[in-house]
């Protein structure tokens, strides 16, 4: 669903993505994992078509990104580390506004299901976003995803500053999405929730792919050992 081809991304004198080659199939909770400034945001704007690559390829859906951005649009959903909302609308009419954008329109209580599905609570349905704690808003996030029917989840840090409970459900909505098929790629530092709810985990080191291995592997200590080896060496 998702493949990385020779990927590479150059700024001036500095190599953000060094020739990176991925796949990732329906169902898959890819987790990246690297120091800061290792390439992992690079890799999703790349998938985003947010940046264009220096060489190589990012390709979803056998569509390579920066020859279809309308297409690739309507297959994915992306959730940043601090997702923008309008905060003087409700969470329910901040998803009929973004929807909209995306050229789709629901009945409001279909809306109330997406946002039942996305683990919302139904009180908070109506009142302003700038009331939401920030897993509220990163469950507006994933209703929109939902509402969209994406097939592809492009994450860049989406449990950061949440806490354990929050970021517990976060993973419970993604291994649901999951269950529908969905392909993720997220970026994080959570290794312990990459472990959790990842299939895949890629450890990235100065814009390079550095280890693949698949979360069945391994144990949590063992993925902590493996990441610091490769932080240290
Ligand atoms: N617009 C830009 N201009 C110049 N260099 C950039 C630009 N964007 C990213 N870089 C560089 O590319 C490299 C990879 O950055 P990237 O943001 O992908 O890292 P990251 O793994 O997502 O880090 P973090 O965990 O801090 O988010 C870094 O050295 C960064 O300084």
């Amino acid at each position: 669903m998702l493949h990385a081809v020779n990927l590479t991304k150059k700024y001036q004198e500095s190599l953000a993505l060094d020739n990176l080659n991925l796949s990732i199939e329906p169902g898959d909770i890819y987790c990246l994992l690297g120091a800061n400034g290792a390439g992992k945001s690079t890799t999703i704007n790349l998938f985003l078509n947010f940046i264009a690559p220096t060489s190589g390829k990012a390709i979803i859906n056998q569509i390579e990104v920066s020859k279809d951005p309308q297409a690739i649009k309507k297959l994915i959903a992306y959730i940043p580390e601090n997702l923008v909302l309008y905060n003087e609308l409700s969470g329910l009419e901040n998803l009929e506004y973004f929807v909209g954008l995306a050229g789709m329109k629901y009945h409001e209580d279909e809306m109330v299901n997406f946002l039942q599905e996305a683990g919302l609570q139904d009180e908070a349905f109506k009142k302003r976003v700038k009331t939401y704690s920030k897993g509220m808003r990163q469950k507006i996030g994933v209703a929109m995803a939902i509402a969209k029917k994406a097939r592809v989840l492009l994450l860049d840090e989406p449990t950061s500053g949440l806490d354990p409970k929050a970021s517990n459900e976060f993973s419970e909505l993604l291994l649901r999405l999951s269950q529908q098929n969905v392909a993720t790629l997220m970026a994080t530092h959570d290794l312990f929730r990459a472990k959790e709810t990842g299939t895949d985990i890629g450890i990235m080191k100065s814009g390079k792919l550095v280890e693949q291995l698949s979360t069945e592997q391994i144990n949590h200590s063992d993925l902590e050992k493996l990441y610091l080896n490769h932080m240290n060496s």
